[in-house]
């Protein structure tokens, strides 16, 4: 067997969970999958971000076999998802962005009904159902028919939907979206929990970049059809220079020199003097504070206040695809895309 066959060898000592290999997916002449390789760790949270129309949904119907790629391999918990589609859907689950549970059931229910269709075996499934019920905080409701549940438990009993099958992979598309801030929370703790309890890898789209920050271990931004950054947020952020801001308030007047002195300290880009303090733009600005703040008492500049503010991945965001992702908003031309 070859390394590659190694690594993509199902189940047991898998490389990767999730692998892409040069995926393209042609709609006449454009291209909305234009050349994309990922290659997603088993266990890793990981984030599509990108703004409206730059390929997310199509590329994650690719990986879970929904749509054909025109050329290229995707790989999901080892399995060739073109020439296994059957294989790959018994080891991936997929949380959609429209809710699709039927609302004249139960939860109880929904949950049944899907677990009847992986074929869960018999025995299996009360204890199932029951474990994720009270996972996603649903075991109370579970009799009531999911018209009488509000937005945030609809959207967590999908998700325990999704896992009915104990997946390898879970596929979320926007999970939070339209929730309220405490429902939100909710469904963070809730896929922060199921990476503590489960061997699962969770591929994450979402337009919510301080959600992206909070959840993903690795991001990738997806612009026009490509991955146009990849990396921890952390790493995304140390990629854009100057991506401290140390806000200093001063009293007085600057003596000659000082800004150029500055300008001089380790990681500075840049120094400004706004209509009040000075503004640093630097790499590593937490130690920069104390250097920049002894050399001004130096220069007998007394110092009133200083504030770090980091770069966002917003900030990141920005600087790779030219566009905010609030500005468009997280909603979508069109009805809602089903998954299933
Ligand atoms: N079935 C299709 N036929 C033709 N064009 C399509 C089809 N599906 C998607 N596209 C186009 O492919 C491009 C990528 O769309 P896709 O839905 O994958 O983007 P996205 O990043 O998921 O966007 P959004 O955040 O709005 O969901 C868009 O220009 C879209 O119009």
């Amino acid at each position: 067997m070859t390394s590659d066959a190694a690594a993509r060898q199902p189940e047991s000592g898998l490389a990767y969970a999730i692998e892409a290999r040069g995926l393209v997916k042609r709609f006449g002449a454009l291209a909305a999958v234009d050349g994309v390789d990922l290659a997603v760790r088993p266990g890793e949270l990981f984030g599509l971000l990108g703004p409206n129309g730059a390929g997310k949904t199509t590329l994650v119907r690719i990986l879970t076999g929904i749509v054909s790629p025109t050329s290229g391999d995707a790989f999901v918990a080892g399995i060739d998802v073109r020439r296994d589609p059957d294989g790959a859907r018994r080891r991936l689950g997929v949380v959609p962005q429209a809710l699709t549970s039927d609302l004249d059931l139960t939860g109880y229910e929904n949950l049944d009904i899907f677990a009847r269709f992986f074929e869960v075996p018999r025995a299996r499934r009360q204890p199932r159902i029951e474990e994720l019920l009270r996972r996603v905080g649903l075991w109370e409701r579970r009799k009531d028919l999911v018209k009488t549940y509000s937005g945030g438990m609809r959207r967590r009993l999908e998700i325990a939907r999704g896992l009915v099958h104990k997946p390898r992979v879970l596929f979320l598309d926007e999970p939070t979206i339209g929730l309220d801030p405490q429902s939100r929370r909710v469904i963070w703790d809730l896929l922060g929990d199921l990476r503590k309890g489960d061997e699962i890898t969770i591929s994450l789209t979402t337009h919510y970049l301080d959600e992206a920050e909070a959840l993903c271990d690795r991001v990738a931004i997806v612009d026009h059809g490509k991955v146009v950054a990849l990396g921890t947020p952390q790493e995304l952020k140390a990629l854009i220079p100057g991506s401290d801001t140390l806000d200093l308030g001063v009293v007085g007047p600057l003596p000659d020199g000082v800004l150029d002195a500055l300008r001089a300290l380790p990681g500075a880009r840049s120094v400004d003097v706004p209509p009040q303090g000075l503004r640093i733009r630097a790499d590593g600005g937490a130690a920069l504070i104390p250097r920049a703040i002894e050399l001004l008492r130096e220069a007998a500049v007394e110092v009133t206040s200083a504030s770090l503010s980091r770069i966002t991945l917003e900030d990141v965001f920005i600087h790779f695809t030219g566009r905010s992702l609030r500005e468009e908003g997280p909603g979508k031309a069109g009805p809602p895309r089903r998954f299933t």
